[in-house]
């Protein structure tokens, strides 16, 4: 039967240099044509944490040489990055579309989210972007730019930035009004570009929103049936990393819940992405989220692999 499905691709269908990217975009455009062609709808929502710190590092470098006037803001970087990584995705997917006879049209939107300029986030920077560094030259970058370094998951230091909730994305009539059309949408790259409302006007701030977050909210405007978190593992896991470490297929809300009091998850990594599987699924009875590897997406619907919340 066919679906409704919000797909949130992870760093690892992305790549971290253009030519990386357009490779990978290729592999990633397979598995999202392989759900279209079995008749599901799909919107594909993306990550853009190396991309949007590799723009605005190099911005703000080639500012410091003075070749160029000043430094890129954050907003600003994070819509270069929907419209670099859009470009890629949309051009991998009509290939794909084309070369398997099925004509659809494919769209980026660059979408702006709505995030409270109170939300505590912007007082405690959580969410990691740009490359990874080792400890010396995190310290000197850190120094230079007064950037704030973190260690990221025991695989290197990497710069971290506010990274507020989404609670609106402002172009969702458009990006419904696509997808109810039959278009194939890209949007909510990297949960959007983040915006507060100020005087009635909408104004970009200095942040990254968590594109699990964002794709979920996206997912519920949307009514999808099903959210899809693509990420470099097949299952989520208890005791990952461990000699007994289990995966797991499928878990209500209330099992997620005790699995995350138990720090199971680890926090910026698979913890966002239990916690936006959990609230779609609590968002409406019949709605499951999946979390699984790209090659596996097709059979994760079907329900052969994967992690599947739904209550
Ligand atoms: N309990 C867990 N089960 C499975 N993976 C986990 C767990 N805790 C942490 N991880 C790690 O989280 C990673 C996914 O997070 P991340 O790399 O940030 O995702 P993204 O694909 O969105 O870039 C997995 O590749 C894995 O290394
Ligand atoms: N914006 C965002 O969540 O990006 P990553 O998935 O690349 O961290």
């Amino acid at each position: 039967m066919s679906k409704r499905i919000v797909i949130a691709l992870g760093g690892n269908a992305l790549g971290s240099t253009a030519a990386e990217q357009l490779a990978l975009v290729s592999k990633t455009a397979k598995a999202i044509v392989d759900l279209i062609a079995e008749g599901n709808e799909v919107v594909i929502a993306h990550g853009n944490g190396p991309q949007v710190g590799m723009i605005n590092l190099g911005l703000s470098t080639a500012a410091e040489a003075g070749a160029i006037k000043a430094d890129m803001p954050f907003p600003e970087c994070g819509a270069m990055s929907e419209g670099y990584i859009g470009y890629h995705l949309q051009q991998a997917i009509g290939n794909e579309l084309t070369a398997r006879g099925i004509r659809k049209p494919v769209a980026t939107i660059v979408t702006q989210t709505v995030v409270s300029q109170d939300d505590p986030a912007f007082q405690n920077p959580t969410k990691p972007v740009g490359a990874f560094y080792d400890k010396e030259t995190a310290d000197r970058i850190a120094a230079e730019k007064g950037y704030t370094m973190v260690e990221d998951a025991g695989r290197g230091y990497r710069q971290v930035v506010p990274s507020p909730k989404p609670f609106d994305i402002v172009e969702a009539e458009s990006i419904k009004a696509l997808f109810n059309a039959g278009h194939v949408v890209i949007a909510v790259g990297g949960g959007g570009i983040p915006v507060v409302r100020k005087d009635g006007k909408l104004c970009g701030t200095p942040a990254v929103i968590d594109k699990d977050f964002g794709s979920e909210l996206l997912a519920e405007l949307l009514d999808a049936d099903v959210l899809v978190i693509l990420t470099a593992v097949e299952q989520v896991a208890i005791n990952f990393n461990k000699p007994d470490q289990k995966g797991l297929d499928d878990l209500t809300p209330a099992q997620a819940k005790v699995y995350m009091d138990e720090n199971q998850f680890a926090k910026g990594s698979m913890l966002p992405k239990v916690q936006a599987a959990v609230k779609f699924a609590e968002s409406k009875a019949g709605r499951t989220a999946l979390i699984t590897l790209l090659e596996k997406a097709k059979d994760g619907i079907e329900g052969k692999t994967g992690t599947r919340v739904h209550q």
